[in-house]
């Protein structure tokens, strides 16, 4: 299949973009090396391999070096302190008693959503395939950041892509976004921080994704396991999930009626997955972010290596993150489409994908 750089430049720039995102953002560069697995932007059906550096690597080389380093050296760079005083809600705390560190340097880089780049990159590589093999498109935006929620029910198509990447906050009702702008930097000038909600829908999945037949095939819980996995989110909801639970059976399910040519339902409460299987409606999925942990207001911690109460390490941080999520959600939920598509598919290359597709959905029992 094709993917090019310039293809995963591009979602790399859009995980980077997004009100409330801290300095970094703006001066630090995603430098990307294509590896192995492609030759002249086509895939060769051998493994995909990519690198995802950091410009401002070489500042860091002498703090993260592997080998002992000079300490006349190390104290000449400010960085160098140990950070013994972990923040509540960071992975600082449980993974210093963890791994047994005093320093929660060592915690917090690996834990670091700086990871994500190298998700969206690679999950650039699923979108190609589940694109061009069935045809799917996906699309994410931020649905309630802080207080302030979108309207409900506006759900976006792949011809809304590029105006909500226009907008600060990837929100698709311009007067909910003209208010998340104004919480977040009432956030920042409480110093304080932000987290959210986000959606992501994918369209033209062709039903039978997932299976029913074992509880870690269901398709449902792979999504739920891919979103939760991405740091700071703490809820997933597959559909209406939550309002259907506070719903009655009578209104909380999707109607199938007949049509001239097979079968369909009238809603999409369910967000395209019933039974852990995909039912061919748009899967629609949601990711709740908790808000930033690193904030300039820093929170009652203790120092570990003096035991007395301290205040959180604060250093420069995101005030929200929110619409950078979306983006690493969308990436998330393409890798396990394409894992899905292939187990059921299956084929070595996007025309024979494409042809069992084909043969599948013209025997399907109903349409
Ligand atoms: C795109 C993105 C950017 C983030 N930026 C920050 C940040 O600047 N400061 C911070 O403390 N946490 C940030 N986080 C959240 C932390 O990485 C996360 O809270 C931490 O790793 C602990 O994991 P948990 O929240 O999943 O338990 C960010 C998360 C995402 C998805
Ligand atoms: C570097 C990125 O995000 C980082 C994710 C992050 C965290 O704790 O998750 C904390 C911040 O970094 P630090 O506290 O080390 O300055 C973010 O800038 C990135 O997304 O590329």
């Amino acid at each position: 299949m094709e993917v090019t750089s310039a293809d995963i430049m591009r979602d790399l720039v859009r995980r980077r973009l997004g009100y409330g995102r801290g300095a970094r953002m703006k001066f630090e560069q995603d430098e990307l090396e294509l590896i192995g697995g492609i030759r002249h932007g086509v895939t060769q059906g051998s493994p995909v391999a990519l690198r995802v550096g950091n410009s401002e690597w070489p500042k860091w080389e002498t703090v993260m070096s592997a080998d002992p380093v000079d300490p006349d050296l190390l104290a000449s760079q400010a960085r160098n302190e140990a950070l013994t005083r972990p923040r509540p809600g960071h992975a600082d705390l449980a993974g210093m008693q963890k791994y047994g560190h005093t320093d929660a340097r060592p915690i917090l880089e690996r834990a670091s959503a700086r990871e994500t780049a190298a998700r969206v990159a690679i999950g650039v590589v699923a979108k190609q395939l589940i694109k061009q093999a069935l045809g799917i498109d996906i699309v994410s935006h931020v649905i309630e950041l802080g207080s302030v929620a979108a309207k409900p029910g506006v759900l976006p198509t792949p011809d809304d892509f590029d105006r909500i990447d226009a907008d600060p906050l990837r929100c698709l009702d311009p007067e909910a976004s003209e208010r998340m702008v104004a919480e977040v930097d009432a956030a920042k000038k409480d110093a304080d921080t932000l987290g959210g909600i986000v959606e992501v829908l994918a369209y033209n999945v062709p039903p039978g994704l997932g299976s029913h037949v074992q509880w870690d095939r269901k398709l449902d819980a792979r999504l739920a396991t891919a979103l939760m996995s991405i740091q700071s989110v703490k809820g997933v909801e597959i559909g209406d999930g939550f309002t259907q639970a506070r719903s009655r059976g009578s209104v909380a399910h999707d109607e199938i009626v007949p049509t001239a040519d097979g079968v369909k339902r009238i809603t999409d409460r369910a967000g395209g997955l019933e039974g852990g299987i995909t039912n061919g409606e748009p899967l629609r999925v949601r990711a709740a972010l908790k808000p930033i942990s690193s904030l300039n207001r820093a929170l009652q911690t203790v120092d570990i290596v003096t035991g007395e109460p301290a205040t959180a390490i604060n250093q420069r941080s995101d005030v929200c993150a929110v619409p950078a999520g979306a983006v690493v959600a969308e990436a998330m939920v393409a890798l396990v489409l394409a894992e899905a598509a292939v187990e059921k598919f299956g084929g070595d290359s996007v025309a024979e994908i494409k042809r069992n597709l084909a043969s599948y959905l013209e025997n399907l029992v109903i349409r």
